[in-house]
């Protein structure tokens, strides 16, 4: 399977509304501590636009929503995949992207059978308090080396400075929240994401 390099990950369907138009392949719908009825008015706003521009949407941690709202990709973390019903997941026909932060993390995606991994953080982030250091791109190269012919996602306090590092390691797709979404211009700052991610397309 093949993504598109640039994913952008965002918190509410009015995001998708606004820059998914602009040319966004790749997005996540990644939304936090809100009720079920409004979970699945967002997912249905942004499934609409998804599928009116072409792209494809990733709903993160809800996996049972996203099988009843007829979509079809979902992103989970280690506890996320703890939790899920990983038959009933594949037997539904979704895609899955996991999480990874170390070694005990990437077997057990793997053994899950995962449609892409992510690594991360690979830069410091501030959109969410990390365990983790900073990953570095020398671990974008081992992971690929692990997860090849998966695709390998890389995340956390990525910006268009850094994407040619992170391709060159050797990472598919490359995707961001706060880069964009505390821009002050997130069109200007998606039309540069997309461009820049245009030779690795
Ligand atoms: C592409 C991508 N990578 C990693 C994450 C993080 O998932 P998780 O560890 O479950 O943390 P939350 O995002 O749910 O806070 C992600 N969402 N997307
Ligand atoms: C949601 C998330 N997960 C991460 C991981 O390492 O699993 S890093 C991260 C935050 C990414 O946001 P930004 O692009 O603003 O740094
Ligand atoms: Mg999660």
């Amino acid at each position: 399977m093949k993504l598109d390099p640039f994913y952008l990950i965002v918190d509410r369907a009015g995001w998708i509304e606004r820059l998914v138009p602009l040319g966004v392949k790749l997005v996540q719908l990644r939304i936090k501590d809100r009720d079920e009825a409004t979970l699945r008015t967002e997912i249905r706003r942004a499934s609409d636009v998804c599928t009116v521009h072409g792209c494809q949407l990733i709903i993160n941690d809800y996996w049972r929503l996203a099988i009843e709202e007829g979509c079809d990709f979902v992103h989970l973390g280690q506890e996320d995949l703890a939790a899920a019903d990983l038959l009933a997941i594949k037997y539904a026909g979704l895609k899955l992207g996991l999480s990874t932060h170390d070694h005990t993390e990437l077997e057990t995606a793997l053994a899950a059978e995962p449609d892409y991994v992510a690594l991360g953080p690979i830069y410091p982030t501030s959109l969410k308090k990390m365990k983790w250091a900073p990953q570095g791109l020398e671990r974008i190269s081992a992971w690929k080396r692990q997860v090849a012919p998966i695709p390998l996602v890389a995340i956390g306090g990525l910006n268009p400075d850094r994407l040619d590092g992170v391709f060159e390691a050797g990472a598919d797709c490359a995707a961001v929240v706060t880069d964009i979404t505390l821009n002050a211009d997130p069109e200007a700052r998606t039309q540069q994401w997309i461009e820049k991610t245009n030779r690795w397309r």
